[in-house]
């Protein structure tokens, strides 16, 4: 029957302020998110025979009803009241729980090819509006644009326009619940909250953007991030910062060469995950 074969990128965080919690224990936030180069393969493919069958084979990742791209499909499966059979694979590229937003983009991925297999003909608000009570970052992968996100990160604004970079992403091996994250943050006062321009022309301007409220919460229990960060700088990186609640730490390059040396540099020396991507 038909299939689909699609790309589900990544994300980093070039700015994220957290503004306050809510009464339901999330947190109000404004971020600027970026979607770059490393991709999940996602394979979806319509069956004859009824359920949803998620393969991943990843160490830390779940199949079956464990794995967010499964509830994706379910949603979707039992919105449209079809007896189909739903089967994924996901060659898992992303580092898992890193900051990177991989399970999100998975999720958003499947909700967006299940709704074309199904011919559901759903919006990308409607879709965006189902993907939300998946995980917060979940809509900001169906807008598919760079974008200053409010709410909980699901109020997303398109950026009027922001520079093609190379983005070196580091990884040391560290993996970070999001949960613990935002659990012990410790919010304080701030003085005016600084400009966030719909509109940024070089690694330079996008340099003075850099900043994350959660970067201290992950850095405090894991101080070898802000090593990493001294890396990225001292191997020629304009700016460097943890990507959302970490523990990938990620440079921003004009140059491609410098980049992708900055990247094979590190891999090398430490035998970390470090890759240059490109931004999308
Ligand atoms: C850190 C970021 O990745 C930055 O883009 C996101 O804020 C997290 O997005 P996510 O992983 O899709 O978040 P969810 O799966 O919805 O929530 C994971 C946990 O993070 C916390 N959480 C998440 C989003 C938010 N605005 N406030 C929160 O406090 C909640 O405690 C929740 O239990
Ligand atoms: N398809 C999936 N891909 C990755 N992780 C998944 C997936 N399905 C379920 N999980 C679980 O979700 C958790 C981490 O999710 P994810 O990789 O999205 O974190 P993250 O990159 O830190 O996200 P964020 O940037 O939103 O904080 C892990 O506990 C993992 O087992």
């Amino acid at each position: 029957m038909e299939k689909l074969q699609l790309q589900a990128p990544a994300k980093v965080n070039y700015r994220l302020d957290v503004l306050g919690k809510r009464p339901d224990g999330y947190h109000d936030l404004r971020m600027v998110m970026q979607r770059v180069g490393l991709c999940d393969e996602i394979s979806i493919t319509l069956s004859a025979a009824p359920g949803i069958r998620v393969t991943c084979g990843k160490k830390g990742v779940p199949d079956g009803p464990g794995n967010i791209a499964w509830r994706a499909a379910d949603v979707l499966l039992k919105l449209s009241g079809k007896e189909v059979g739903i089967d994924i694979a996901i060659d898992k590229r992303i580092p898992v729980a890193a900051g990177l937003g991989g399970g999100s983009s998975d999720a958003a991925t499947v909700l967006m090819g299940v709704n074309e297999l199904l011919g559901l003909g759903l919006s990308d608000q409607r879709l965006m509006e189902i993907g939300v009570k998946l995980g917060a970052d979940v809509p900001f992968f169906i807008f598919k644009k760079t974008a200053l996100a409010e709410g909980i990160g699901d109020q997303l604004t398109a950026m009027e326009s922001m520079p093609s970079l190379w983005v070196v992403l580091v990884n040391p091996g560290i993996h970070v619940p999001t949960a613990w994250v935002y659990q012990n943050l410790i919010l304080t006062e701030k003085g005016p909250a600084t400009i966030i321009r719909g509109s940024y022309s070089s690694a330079a301007e996008v340099a003075e953007l850099l900043s994350n409220d959660l970067e201290p919460v992950t850095c405090g229990k894991h101080p070898l991030l802000n090593e990493v960060k001294d890396m990225l700088l001292t191997a020629g990186a304009t700016g460097s910062l943890m990507s959302g609640s970490g523990a990938t730490v990620f440079g921003i390059f004009e140059d491609e060469a410098v980049a992708r040396k900055a990247a094979a540099d590190i891999a090398a020396a430490r035998g970390w995950f470090a890759e240059a991507v490109q931004t999308l």
